[in-house]
């Protein structure tokens, strides 16, 4: 990072998730004064704090949900990075207030409570599922996204309040590829719900730089947008199978509740405002207010010609490319060094 950290305190909430480790770790590194690690399980904080035993580091333990958590944790910050969420596809389509609760208020108190204590910044982590959003997940993180743009549209504000969004982060806790990943190790078939479902695979080390372009840049309401490469899930399974060098064996689930077979990063209105920005696309703030008679002149910028940006028309990685794209990721070198330990 290239800002000067070395008199500022940030706050990330959801900070024992994958990207929170990842980026305290990088605000440690960077020289930040204080990281403050938000999150419910105590347990996991305590590990973390076992882990790096650094003083600049604190604890909160609390609830995006419950206002004052957030307010007290929030005081004298100058940076967040709202990691904190539910984000389980099926999980929050069994329970959709649970994550009315959490992806929706619980950031909405985020946003909130920053502005209060006068924190400079606040980058909020959405997804691409937030786009035409037809799951639980994906509409509460689209609600998440309108809290941000109408508290950058509001007068009198003074935090600037960004969203970046993800496609899926490879390897992160709960997802595909590790249980994937499993099934091989255990010479179990691969799960594939639909072998021609398409998805934007990203590192973990790219979507942290995601959010550090947001936090360097962003100016009220932006939203910022890695471009990514996609594949199959097919393809995955394929890929997964070839690096363990196990046969391809699958077991087809159908699409499971709440799943779309590409996804869409960034709508075709949000492509015909968005400016390239070489790997990212920045989409500034739609800033027309509630008199949208003032605007039938100007009306919006022209979508003739402009495409949404989705997970089946994005670079299409094919199998060999998959595999090299795993093979950089540690977790598979790990699990490929067990497994040749044990054989
Ligand atoms: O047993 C399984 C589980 C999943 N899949 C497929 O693998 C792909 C990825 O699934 P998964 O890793 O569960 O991720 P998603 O449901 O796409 O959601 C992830 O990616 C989102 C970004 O799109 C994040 O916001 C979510 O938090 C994260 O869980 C999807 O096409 C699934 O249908 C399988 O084929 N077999």
């Amino acid at each position: 990072m290239t800002l000067v950290l070395a008199d500022r305190n940030f706050l990330i909430t959801g900070g024992t998730g994958s990207f929170g480790q990842t980026m305290v770790a990088r605000l440690l590194a960077a020289g930040a004064a204080q990281v403050r690690v938000f999150s419910r399980d105590e347990a996991k904080q305590e590990a973390m704090r076992l882990r790096l035993r650094d003083d600049r580091l604190r604890f909160h333990v609390g609830d995006v949900r419950d206002p004052d958590s957030v307010a007290r944790a929030t005081r004298g910050v100058d940076y967040v990075f709202h990691a904190a969420a539910l984000k389980q596809v099926p999980s929050c389509e069994f329970f959709p207030l649970e994550a009315i609760r959490t992806n929706a208020l619980g950031s909405a108190n985020v946003v909130e409570a920053s502005e209060r204590a006068g924190v400079a910044a606040v980058v909020l982590l959405s997804t691409d599922k937030a786009v035409y959003p037809v799951n639980a997940m994906g509409m509460t993180k689209a609600l998440m996204e309108k809290v941000a743009h109408a508290h950058a549209r509001a007068e009198g504000t003074s935090t600037v309040v960004s969203c970046v969004r993800y496609g899926n982060v490879m390897y992160s806790r709960g997802s595909v590829i590790p249980l994937f990943v499993e099934q091989v190790r255990a010479s179990r078939p691969l799960t594939v719900t639909d072998p021609r479902m398409t998805r934007f695979m990203m590192s973990l080390d790219d979507s942290v730089r995601l959010v550090e372009h947001a936090f360097l840049h962003a100016r009220p309401g932006d939203l910022f947008v890695r471009k990514a490469s996609a594949c199959t899930v097919g393809d995955l399974a394929t890929a997964v199978s070839e690096i363990f060098d196990a046969p391809a064996k699958l077991d087809l689930l159908g699409v499971r509740h709440g799943e779309k077979l590409y996804e869409t990063l960034v709508s075709r209105e949000e492509m015909a405002r968005a400016e390239d920005r070489g790997d990212y696309f920045r989409i500034p703030l739609d800033a027309r207010d509630l008199n949208y008679a003032l605007y039938v002149d100007e009306g919006q910028a022209r979508v003739d010609g402009v495409h949404d940006y989705t997970s089946d028309n994005a670079h299409r990685l094919g199998v060999p490319e998959v595999r090299s794209l795993l093979l950089t990721l540690p977790e598979i070198r790990a699990e490929l060094a067990a497994a040749a330990a044990s054989s």
